[in-house]
């Protein structure tokens, strides 16, 4: 089996020290061998995006606008090849895992054009012939630290601004979705990259992303992943007085009054709660229903549960993939435990399946009669797993969606616009969607939370600028 090694300084390194890497649709299906990089190569990586960072935020934006733009011209042309690869390495379905990488391409192409678009100002000083400016620069070497529920848009959104921007990037991507990162720097690396500019190191968090949060010489950490390894990418950062940026949890409400046009609220809650098997940080988790809606909601989304294709991702008419890997399930068993002891009532689902093939396959799981005070609505489960919560009215809904450790999406399916508009003000959540689902979000806006979800500047979209630049105010006397 051939072995994908790791991109350092232009090169393709990597010792025989490998891990296969597995698909979770069919466990004896080996889709690759991927170097596990040391601390040793990750500094080598830091190093590297050192020395090539002068030199590359010297580059005219035209220069960095070509790269990210073939880059993206390829990335969609490749489309259904590294959608293949990410929905065998995930298990996303394949359209979902075509999808992705057709937002990776966009993203890319969206950055290519931002490079043209850094703006400074001149602004009057309060002091007379004194002249102000204020100006964007690059901030050096950028450690982007991924996980593996969007193994290439979320790479992309992280690595096309930084290198847009002029900043040098050494990469790590989850350690259980080596592929799709090594199909994407493999790109990248014949796009015009100077050697060093881009770095991937694969490996375990523990080591490499850990040589990333610990190095004097990397700047900014962008990091999307747990609450846990968060805590810890802010304590080291802000240890030593690097920039980060944080993208965590989510336990995403969904609100559905009485007013809802019923179809649209149960097709809202059933992509957002359940597909990608629940394992968006922008799932719908909290279904909080109407009294008088309550119980058709139920009957109509249980039915829509039945009738879902759980199966092998590359299968024709699969709906939902497997869980990820035998941790993650785990995790969403022991939850759907917690449920049930907590006095929670399954209305459908929570079983493992037998498919054809050997992968880790859960049945979408919706508790009914749940309080918001449960274990299983306050934390993030990151699975099929959704709860339904009873309410009488839209205040006391919107009390319940706001009273939460996280805030990074939010939802209301209602036909009243004055519900709409308050809860648009009111939610606190950094995205709110009216009679859509909580997840499944636009590449060119901004993306992130409020709480315990995010910390720092957002990203994607013009605001990812703020992150990826460091702001200089420069007072000129020109005499
Ligand atoms: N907000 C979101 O989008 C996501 C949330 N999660 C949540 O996190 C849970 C666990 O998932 P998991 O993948 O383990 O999440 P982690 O937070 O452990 O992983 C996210 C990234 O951080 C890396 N990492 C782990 N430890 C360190 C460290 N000490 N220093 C630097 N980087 C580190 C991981 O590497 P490696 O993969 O090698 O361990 C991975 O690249 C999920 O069940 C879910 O609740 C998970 C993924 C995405
Ligand atoms: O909902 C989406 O489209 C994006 C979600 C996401 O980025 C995440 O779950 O990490």
């Amino acid at each position: 089996m051939t072995l994908h090694k790791n991109f350092i300084n232009g090169e393709w390194v990597g010792s025989d020290h490998a891990k296969d890497n597995i698909n979770p649709s069919d466990l004896s299906d080996i889709i690759g061998s991927y170097t596990q990089a040391n601390a040793a190569d990750a500094e080598a990586a830091i190093a590297a995006a050192k020395a090539a960072f002068p030199a590359w935020a010297a580059t005219t934006p035209q220069q960095r606008a070509d790269i990210l733009e073939a880059a993206g011209v390829e990335l969609l042309a490749r489309k259904d090849e590294i959608g293949k690869l990410l929905a065998r390495e995930e298990g996303k379905p394949l359209a979902n895992g075509i999808a992705e990488t057709m937002r990776a391409g966009q993203i890319f192409k969206f950055f290519a054009q931002e490079t043209l678009r850094v703006e400074g100002v001149a602004i009057a000083s309060v002091r007379p012939g004194v002249d102000i400016t204020v100006t964007r620069e690059p901030l050096g070497v950028v450690g982007l630290i991924c996980p593996w529920n969007f193994p290439i848009a979320i790479p992309a959104w992280k690595m096309a601004p930084a290198l847009a921007f002029g900043n040098t990037v050494v990469f790590k991507p989850a350690d259980l979705v080596p592929g799709s990162a090594w199909a994407l720097v493999e790109i990248l690396s014949r796009a015009g990259l100077p050697k060093g500019v881009l770095n991937l190191v694969m490996g375990k968090g523990s080591v490499v992303g850990q040589t990333l949060l610990d190095s004097k010489d990397v700047s900014a950490i962008s990091f999307t992943g747990s609450v846990a390894t968060g805590a810890r990418v802010a304590q080291a950062c802000a240890t030593r007085g690097a920039k980060f940026q944080l993208e965590m949890g989510g336990k995403n409400p969904l609100i559905v009054l009485d007013d809802a046009h019923l179809d649209t609220a149960v097709a809202a809650a059933v992509d957002g709660a359940f597909f990608q098997t629940g394992q968006r940080c922008t799932a719908s988790s909290r279904l909080i229903v109407q009294s008088k809606l309550h119980d058709a909601f139920i009957d109509k989304t249980v039915a829509a549960l039945k009738a879902l294709k759980v199966d092998h991702a590359l299968k024709d008419g699969t709906q939902i993939g497997p869980v990820v890997d035998e941790n993650q399930l785990a995790q969403d068993l022991s939850y759907i435990d917690v449920g049930r002891h907590e006095g929670a009532e399954l209305a459908w689902g929570g079983e493992l399946l037998n498919r054809d093939t050997k992968g880790h396959y859960l049945s979408p799981a919706l508790f009914v009669n749940t309080t918001n005070k449960m274990r299983i609505n306050r934390e993030e489960i990151f699975g099929p797993v959704a709860s339904v919560i009873k309410v009488e009215s839209y205040d006391e809904a919107l009390a319940i969606a706001n009273d939460t450790s996280f805030g990074l999406s939010s939802g209301i399916c209602t036909s009243s616009l004055k519900y709409a508009n308050h809860f648009r003000k009111n939610s606190a959540a950094g995205m709110v969607m009216v009679n859509l689902p909580t997840a499944g979000v636009d590449y060119h806006v901004p993306f992130g939370g409020r709480k315990g979800s995010s910390y720092g500047p957002r990203e994607q979209g013009r605001h990812a600028a703020e992150f990826y630049t460091a702001t200089k105010t420069s007072y000129i006397n020109a005499m």
